[in-house]
């Protein structure tokens, strides 16, 4: 169960009284989630989403994440918005730490998404992307190229202890990479971590997005990659042509892709299934026992890297005409 911070009856009152959002109903931790502190409040006027940054957020980031949820609501996209308090902060502390107060989504998010959810998903991903557009505030991608040796560094000695032979294909993975990133692609703000967790589904209709707490500058076709790789494999390991051609032509409905993206789209995808490879091994090592979360497998992106690894062209993946 992910509260790391518990707060007393008497703190949360007086911190939900200083919005002026009536009265405290009830209030309740949330078990989902790996990385803040998030309860849900019930208030006179309706239910908010309590986040208490735990330490893995940089407090110099908050106002480029609480920032950029209330430009994209703004501009139609669906997802939660910071409430301001009685000082027309959207940032405040509470129990000695960072903490924000925003509007409750409704939905829940789908274990095993259809072809029909990856569409949605897609077009979502483009509205977000189209929706970020004007954004006066610029975060680079922390968890970007540059951040991948460096973190690979930090565990590198254990890796082998994964899975024998994961040292020796994440550096040539990073070697590869390094030379062949590609550059001068369309950019703008990405979620970069659009997994099925942080989308939410009515029914069949998307109702949300949720969790902007990676989001950053970068190029947006990247944002696909992470997509592809969250959302179009199956179980078993095997990508999914159809949920892959669902969610590029869902995506492509808002935003068409540009030659230059498609081409890198393998490049890409290497490149995200590296990125959550990495953060997991890391987290694999170095979450405690008694952790209150356990750590994501890492397991799954090495299969999904080197099944990219073999990939050479969009055609190949059978995405080559999406679009159509
Ligand atoms: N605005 C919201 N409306 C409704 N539910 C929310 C909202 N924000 C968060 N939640 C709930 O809290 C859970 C955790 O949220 P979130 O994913 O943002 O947490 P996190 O700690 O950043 O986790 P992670 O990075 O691991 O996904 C979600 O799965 C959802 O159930
Ligand atoms: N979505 C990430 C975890 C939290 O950001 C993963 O699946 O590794």
């Amino acid at each position: 169960m992910a509260v790391y911070t518990e707060v007393s009856d008497a703190e949360l009152a007086s911190f939900i009284a200083s919005y002026g959002l009536g009265e405290l109903l009830s209030f309740k931790g949330i078990a989902e989630g790996v990385e803040n502190t998030n309860y849900i409040v019930h208030t006179s006027t309706g239910p908010f989403i309590l986040t208490i940054y735990e330490k893995r957020v940089e407090v110099s980031d908050l106002p480029f994440y609480l920032g950029l949820m209330e430009h994209l609501a703004e501009n139609g996209v669906t997802c939660p918005t910071p409430v301001r308090n009685a000082e027309g902060e959207n940032l405040s502390q509470l129990s000695g730490r960072p903490a924000a107060l925003v509007t409750f989504l409704e939905g829940f998010w789908v274990r095993q998404p259809t072809a029909a959810h990856c569409g949605h998903v897609g077009r979502a991903l483009a509205e977000m992307h189209r929706g970020g557009e004007g954004f006066a505030i610029r975060r680079a991608n922390a968890l970007g190229l540059n951040g991948w040796r460096p973190l690979y560094d930090k565990f590198a000695p254990d890796a082998n202890g994964i899975v024998p032979d994961l040292a020796p294909l994440i550096e040539g993975e990073l070697d590869y990479l390094e030379a062949n990133w590609p550059r001068g692609l369309p950019e703008g703000v990405i979620h970069a971590d659009l997994f099925p967790d942080n989308v939410f589904f009515i029914g069949d209709e998307l109702s949300g997005l949720i969790d902007f707490y990676f989001a950053c500058n970068d190029a947006l076709a990247y944002d696909i990659a992470v997509c592809l790789n969250a959302w179009c494999f199956e179980k078993d390991g095997a990508f999914n042509i159809t949920k892959g051609r669902a969610l590029l032509r869902g995506y492509e409905s808002v935003r068409p892709l540009t030659d230059a993206e498609r081409t890198a789209m393998p490049t890409l995808a290497r490149g995200a299934a590296t990125r959550f490879l990495l953060t997991r091994a890391y987290d694999w090592l170095n979450t405690p026992k008694d952790a209150l979360v356990s750590p994501k497998n890492p397991m799954e992106y090495v299969r999904k890297l080197r099944f990219h690894q073999g990939v050479s062209s969009i055609a190949e993946y059978g995405l080559g005409d999406s679009a159509q």
